[in-house]
């Protein structure tokens, strides 16, 4: 019996795409290149569920992130799936889901942490319990010297690789520790240990319900709940009758996500399942992400699958597909017809790069009258120079998942310094939310707590952000709550570096604090003393730095520098809000945000020798290049200094060597 093929409104599709559409597999799985039409497929074939009669809550996808999701709804949109249909469908991130399925069984209202901050206070006392177990038969393995935030942000990875590879769940945990099972798992032994009382906190007494979840914390405690025999009744959770589930960004798959696929597939046994992916887009090893997931533990653990191919782009030209392939050292096709054109922007330094890539966005604009441009960053940092000459130009921009260079939470100390100091709190008149946050950040620095003894728990999450609204109501609240709370209570680290900045500040002259600012305050050494993240604690002398350079670029005085970030950000502010328009037509983010993304113009400033590096592996540098280039559609943008490109242009064949 011939059944009813959905036929899509924007596309036509190819004999590969109709044929991942139609197929009758209960398994099937493709990999194929960034842009080989992955996502659009995907989209093909939960139209055709729908078109054979199942309902939009039978189908479920399931994606490695958020952008993802949004990748997958545009391209059901672009094929026609009506709104209203669309805003059935279940299409989440991992997370998301196993988020829902356990609240449906624990009931809402879980604290939700998202920042490696928050859960410092937990990974200390995890250290100290663990160091003080009365029973333990090792304890010269838990002797380490102090706890220094790149021992927590050590742990912190650690932690991510052993929920994401669900390493320790066929173990019985407090009995099976040893050094010699921490030398099978290719960890240490203190690693364990301290993982084991921070599972002991986060999960509490009562194991009904943890004290909070992190980011992967949702997928790790379904994983487990999945592998608990005593458990199964619970499991039911995931039978919800699907007769569809599609996982897009398969690549980034860990052992903790694959149990819950197992799970789904296991109680919705009249679902089929297609998985796509492309193995040189990872850029999340660390936490566990393994291709294997796609290949033979699928066969072994789930079923036979079929595989099918998608073998050309049908987003870019052939000239970026080889450029592409050259990089990845693989064969890298696209479809006759499309053309994308490569420029390079040649600049010899950062100022001049930003200038010429704020140009080409106001040029973009005046041209174009639909199409979307996006500068792609390698880190965020790097915004802050083009987020000016964009400003000086006039043309209107959004920021993707990067919070404004003028709100993050180093400018803004120096921002509530600089009011402290010299008594001016001008600018921050008018908004609440800009005095919440620039306390937040003092606090956070000055290493200040505003309740001494509720560092723990949720009470003093709570606390303190009752302390700050309360502070941040009236513009008054400022200066009382700067000196009541932040400087009192400083830590004896951060006490000696904001009085030394505080100390350049009262002096008004804009040259002596520019010069004495990174010996004063010592940014490193204050910042690690409270983050986490290696990368975030360099951002802060990153950020900062180029803060400096723009105070040294204005001709201003002190005073009059500061009062120029307010009025730069009320020039921001309309345009962020408005959205629509222009606004959307120009965007920043990094790499990481674009990911399953494309855009007419791609800009990538940044690429000089040396320049395109951040904490992960060469492998992830180059997949995340590789992610960058082929983001773009029409044009491909690449900024450097032509004295001294990247290896990897090279490599890409995309300038001569
Ligand atoms: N049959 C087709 N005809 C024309 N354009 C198509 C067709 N199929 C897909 N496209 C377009 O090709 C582009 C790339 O598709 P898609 O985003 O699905 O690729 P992908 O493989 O998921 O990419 P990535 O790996 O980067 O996430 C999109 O603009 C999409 O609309």
């Amino acid at each position: 019996m011939s059944e009813p093929i959905f036929t899509p409104a924007g596309i036509t599709p190819s004999a590969e795409q109709l044929a991942i559409q139609t197929a009758r597999a209960r398994h099937l799985l493709i990999e194929a290149n960034a842009g080989a039409a992955k996502t659009t497929t995907l989209a093909l074939r939960m139209a055709q569920a729908l078109q054979r009669g199942a309902a939009p809550r039978m189908l479920l996808a399931l994606t490695y992130t958020e952008p993802a999701v949004q990748a997958l709804q545009a391209q059901l949109r672009l094929i026609g799936v009506p709104e209203p249909l669309l805003r059935e469908l279940r299409i989440q991130t991992f997370e998301q889901f196993a988020g829902d399925c356990l609240a449906e069984l624990e009931g809402p209202g879980m604290l939700q942490l998202r920042q490696e901050e928050e859960l410092r206070p937990y990974v200390l006392e995890a250290i100290a319990q663990a160091q003080l177990r009365p029973q333990e038969r090792h304890r010269e393995e838990l002797a380490v010297g102090g706890a220094s935030e790149a021992l927590i942000e050590g742990l912190l990875k650690s932690f991510a690789v052993l929920k994401g590879r669900l390493l320790l769940e066929r173990e019985p945990l407090e009995q099976a520790l040893s050094p010699a099972l921490a030398e099978e798992l290719g960890s240490d032994y203190f690693t364990l240990r301290v993982f084991s009382a921070y599972e002991m906190l986060r999960r509490g007494e009562e194991t009904e319900r943890p004290l909070f979840r992190f980011t992967g914390d949702a997928v790790y405690d379904l994983a487990r709940l999945l592998l608990d025999q005593d458990l199964a009744e619970e499991g039911g959770v995931l039978a919800q009758g699907l007769a569809l589930i599609v996982v897009d960004e398969m690549h980034d798959t860990h052992r903790a996500m694959f149990t819950v696929l197992q799970g789904l597939l296991a109680r919705n046994r009249r679902a089929a399942f297609v998985g796509v992916g492309d193995r040189d887009q990872v850029i999340h090893g660390q936490a566990g992400a393994e291709a294997g997931f796609m290949g033979a533990i699928f066969e072994q653990e789930i079923g036979p699958a079929l595989r099918l191919p998608l073998s050309a782009s049908h987003r870019f030209g052939v000239d970026l597909a080889q450029a592409a392939g050259r990089l990845a050292r693989k064969p890298y096709a696209a479809v006759p017809g499309r053309k994308t054109e490569i420029r390079c922007l040649p600049a010899e330094n950062a100022r001049v790069q930003a200038r010429l890539l704020a140009v080409a966005a106001r040029e973009h604009l005046q041209q174009q009258a639909h199409q979307e441009l996006r500068i792609l960053l390698r880190r965020p940092a790097q915004s802050l120079l083009i987020e000016r000459e964009l400003l000086k130009l006039g043309v209107p921009y959004q920021l993707q998942g990067l919070p404004p260079f003028l709100r993050r939470r180093e400018i803004l100390l120096m921002r509530g310094l600089h009011a402290s100091a010299r008594g001016v709190y001008a600018g921050f008149e008018r908004d609440a939310g800009l005095r919440r946050d620039t306390l937040a950040a003092l606090l956070l620095f000055a290493g200040a707590q505003v309740q001494s003894d509720a560092l723990r728990g949720l009470d003093a999450h709570r606390a303190q952000r009752q302390a700050l609204e309360a502070a941040a109501a009236h513009p008054g609240g400022m200066q009382e709550f700067i000196e009541g709370q932040v400087l009192r209570n400083a830590s004896g680290l951060a006490r000696p570096r904001l009085e030394a900045c505080l100390a350049l500040l009262r002096g008004g002259d804009l040259r002596a604090w520019a010069q004495g600012l990174m010996a004063g305050l010592e940014p490193e050494r204050l910042a690690g003393a409270v983050l986490v993240r290696r990368e975030d604690i360099r951002q802060v002398r990153d950020h900062l730095e180029q803060l400096l350079q723009l105070a040294l670029g204005e001709e201003q005085d002190l005073d009059g520098f500061f009062a120029l970030l307010h009025s730069l950000e009320r020039a921001q502010t309309p345009r962020a809000v408005g959205g629509g328009g222009a606004a959307t037509r120009v965007s920043l983010s990094t790499i990481e945000a674009a990911k399953g993304l494309e855009f007419d113009h791609v800009l990538l400033p940044h690429l000089s020798r040396g320049e395109f590096v951040g904490e992960g592996s060469a492998d992830e540098n180059r997949n995340l290049l590789y992610v960058a280039l082929t983001r773009a559609r029409q044009r491909l943008s690449l900024a450097f200094n032509p004295q001294a490109p990247s290896r990897y242009l090279i490599d890409a064949g995309l300038i001569q060597g």
